[in-house]
């Protein structure tokens, strides 16, 4: 009998359609090549799109599915269609789709097929990189899970935990031990502290998502804690596995690697929704050049004629070199500056990684609050964060790799359905206008030059 192998999907986009159309009608004008193309795919009968509800009618029980249509999700993103009966049907899954395509929503629908809340246990674990995008899932879990209006009933309603880093872990091992949540939303190190301890174990989970799975992957730090939760910890033939991400390098050999490791089945599943199009559509990107002292200025010309709903600008770690040089981060330079010259109603935020939690917390309460503000940020605000009123994106200093620039960008356009088109603006100094061109190859963008 034959073993079952991966399956790629690639949902077909809109360039693809215009290739399509580029091919007929070169077809139809040199008919002497006889080249046809099938009418199925030219002229397609037209399907209509099911309703979430249709999609998930006889997996997620009905309380569910009236908060989601009370929550304003009706019908389905790209990705959520092409996802879920895969996901239903038990398999594995990698959900690889650009960046606010509804893939949060798509995972915790299947959670919601597979537990039972009535049951007292850890039954669906959701694996992330940051604290930040952490509080966001359990935010948006809670909020699913909350019961619809006017529903009374005895129903009990599942609870949900985040194990997050910063956090107290006394409190959640009384918790664990009282009752334990249904639900778990964690970061790699609290939850293999969690593990280790014998605090809490896997055995009862039947579906373990990941998250953001190349930034967990890339980090050396987290890597050998994830390959434990993966295989050690848990085994994948007594789970359903999901990973998510807007960005899966070398994805071929990501789901080799996912089969060989035993991370997942061997018959997992690659759902990947517009391939050819790694950045939503809406995105204008455009570029300024300037020399390093100019940089400060030029942002904030931009700013001021911008006038953003909201905006973040995204500046660069600070470097050990820098450090020992004694100098200051160009966050606080940066906050300073536009706190001191900056005339406008935006209110100026901080958000990077060696904030206290507690005030990284402030920061985020302050932004999810809607729009009025600018976040200055480090990559730490790059991945999965969910801030639907943001307009414009400016990187004070250029990311460092393409797939960088995809998450940073991707903190815009995340209102699905939408039409309304965001910003992108890069400063960068003249010798980085090679790197850039790079990432416009890579990524498949164009990018627009703004004479100063
Ligand atoms: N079916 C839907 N209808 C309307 N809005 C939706 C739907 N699904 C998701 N959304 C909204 O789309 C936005 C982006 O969703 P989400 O955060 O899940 O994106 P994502 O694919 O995880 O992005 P990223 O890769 O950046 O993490 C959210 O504000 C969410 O509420």
């Amino acid at each position: 009998s034959e073993k079952p192998t991966p399956t790629s999907y690639n949902v077909r986009s809109k360039s693809y359609n215009h290739f399509l159309k580029h091919l007929s009608d070169t077809a139809n004008f040199n008919r002497t090549f006889q080249f046809t193309i099938p009418q199925a795919i030219l002229n397609p009968s037209p399907v209509t799109t099911p309703t979430l509800r249709e999609i998930c009618q006889s997996h997620v029980p009905e309380h569910i599915l009236q908060r989601m249509e009370e929550i304003g999700y009706v019908m389905p993103t790209d990705i959520q269609r092409e996802a879920l009966p895969s996901l239903f049907s038990g398999r594995d899954c990698i959900l690889h789709a650009q960046t606010g395509s509804g893939k949060t929503l798509t995972y915790l629908l299947l959670i919601h097929s597979l537990i039972n809340a009535g049951k007292s246990s850890v039954q669906a674990l959701v694996v992330v990189p940051t604290r930040e995008l952490g509080m966001q899932v359990t935010k948006v879990a809670r909020t699913l899970a909350a019961k619809p209006t006017g529903v009374s009933g005895e129903q009990k309603s599942c609870s949900i935990m985040a194990l997050l880093d910063g956090g107290t872990l006394k409190r959640h091992k009384t918790w664990l031990k009282a009752e334990p949540p249904t639900i778990v939303v964690a970061t790699v190190g609290s939850l293999c502290q969690m593990l280790e301890r014998h605090i809490f174990s896997l055995e009862t989970v039947q579906v373990l998502i990941v998250d953001e799975v190349d930034c967990i992957f890339n980090s050396s730090k987290q890597v050998s804690s994830l390959r434990k939760i993966l295989t050690s910890y848990s085994s994948c033939n007594n789970r359903q596995t999901v990973f998510a991400s807007a960005s899966i390098p070398q994805h071929n050999r990501f789901i080799h690697d996912s089969v060989q490791q035993k991370w997942t089945k061997r018959d997992v599943v690659h759902i990947h929704v517009s391939a050819v199009e790694p950045m939503p559509s809406r995105l204008y990107h455009r570029f300024i050049t300037c020399d390093t002292k100019r940089k400060l200025q030029t942002l904030l010309s931009l700013i001021q004629s911008d006038a953003p709903e909201s905006g973040i600008v995204f500046v660069a770690e600070q470097s050990e070199k820098s450090k020992k040089a004694g100098k200051a981060p160009s966050t606080s330079l940066l906050i300073d500056f536009l706190k001191s010259s900056y005339q406008g109603d935006l209110d100026i935020l901080l958000l990077e990684d060696k904030m206290n939690f507690n005030s990284r917390a402030a920061s985020l309460l302050e932004v999810r609050k809607g729009g009025g503000y600018l976040l200055v940020a480090t990559d730490i605000a790059a991945r999965g964060v969910d801030l639907p009123e943001m307009s414009h994106i400016y990187n004070f200093d250029l990311p460092r790799t393409a797939i960088d620039y995809l998450h940073r960008a991707g903190r815009t356009c995340r209102k699905p359905f939408s039409d309304v088109n965001c910003t992108v603006t890069s400063i960068i100094i003249p010798d980085e206008r090679f790197v850039l061109q790079r990432y416009e190859n890579e990524l498949m963008f164009n990018c627009e030059e703004l004479t100063p």
